[in-house]
C-alpha cells in the first residue's frame, strides 16, 4: 500500500455520487494516476448505500495500493476493516475512534484554520490533521478560511498535514511550500473533464516544492 506513515501527494475525495458504476469508473481513473489516498465521502447517501460504495470500492483501492478513508463515519470504517476514518467537529470523538480502528489505522481529523484544534487532536490519537479551506471552494462555499502560515506552525506536530478546500493545480504549490503534505481535493479532480490528468497535475506541484 502507498506510504501511511509519511505521506505524499494527492488525497482524493469522492464526490457525491449515487450511480456506483460511474463512481467506481472515476476512481479507477484516479488512482491509476497515481493519487497516494482515497477518501470516501458522499453526504447525500443513506447508510446502505454507503456501504455499498464503500464494499465495491475496497477491493479497487486495494488493487492500486492506495488506503481507503471513510469519512464522518469511524464505526462503518471499522465495521468493514477500511484503512482509516476522518472526523471533523461534529462526528464524534476520536480518543474512541482510535480505540475502535486499532494503533495501525489512519484517522484524520479536520482542524479548519485553529493549530490548538490540532494540537489536540493529536493527543486523542489522530494521525494526521486537516486545515483550510484555503481557497473559494464549490463544494464547500461557506467553508471558514485558513491561511498557509499555519501549515509552517503545525510542522511541530510531526504528523503529515492536509490542505484542502478549493485546491487547484495552480494554488496547490504554495501550500506545499509551506508544508503541505497531501493535497485534499474533490471539485478539482471529479469535476475536471480527464480526472487523470487533473491528478497529474496536482502531483506537479510536488515536484521542486521548498518545503521538506
Ligand atoms: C481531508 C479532509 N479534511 C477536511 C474534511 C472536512 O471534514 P468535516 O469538517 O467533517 O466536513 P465534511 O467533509 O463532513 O462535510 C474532510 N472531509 N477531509
Ligand atoms: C469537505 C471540505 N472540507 C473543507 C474544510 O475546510 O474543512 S473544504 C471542503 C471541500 C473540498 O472540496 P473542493 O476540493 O471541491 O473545494
Ligand atoms: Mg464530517
Amino acid at each position: 500500500m502507498n506510504e501511511t506513515r509519511s505521506p505524499r501527494g494527492l488525497y482524493a475525495i469522492t464526490p457525491d455520487e449515487s450511480v456506483t458504476a460511474r463512481l467506481l469508473s472515476r476512481v479507477d481513473a484516479v488512482l491509476a494516476a497515481g493519487a497516494t489516498w482515497l477518501q470516501y465521502r458522499n453526504k447525500l447517501a443513506d447508510k446502505a448505500m454507503r456501504r455499498q460504495q464503500v464494499a465495491a470500492l475496497q477491493p479497487l483501492c486495494a488493487r492500486h495500493g492506495v488506503a481507503l478513508i471513510i469519512n464522518d463515519d469511524w464505526r462503518l470504517a471499522a465495521s468493514m476493516g477500511a484503512d482509516g476514518a476522518h472526523l471533523g467537529e461534529d462526528d464524534g470523538e476520536l480518543a474512541e475512534a482510535r480505540a475502535a480502528l486499532g494503533a495501525d489505522a489512519i484517522l484524520g481529523a479536520s482542524c479548519y484554520d485553529r493549530l490548538e484544534l490540532a494540537q489536540r487532536a493529536v493527543a486523542a490519537g489522530a494521525s494526521y490533521v486537516a486545515f483550510g479551506a484555503f481557497f473559494e471552494s464549490a463544494t464547500k462555499p461557506l467553508a471558514r478560511r485558513a491561511t498557509p502560515d499555519l501549515l509552517r506552525k503545525a510542522a511541530s506536530l510531526n504528523v503529515p498535514r492536509v490542505a484542502i478546500g478549493g485546491i487547484t493545480a495552480e494554488n496547490g504549490r504554495q501550500l506545499v511550500d509551506a508544508g503541505a503534505d497531501l493535497l485534499a481535493v474533490i471539485s478539482g479532480v471529479f469535476d475536471a473533464p480527464d480526472p487523470a490528468a487533473a491528478v497529474r497535475g496536482y502531483l506537479a506541484c510536488f515536484q521542486s516544492a521548498t518545503a521538506p
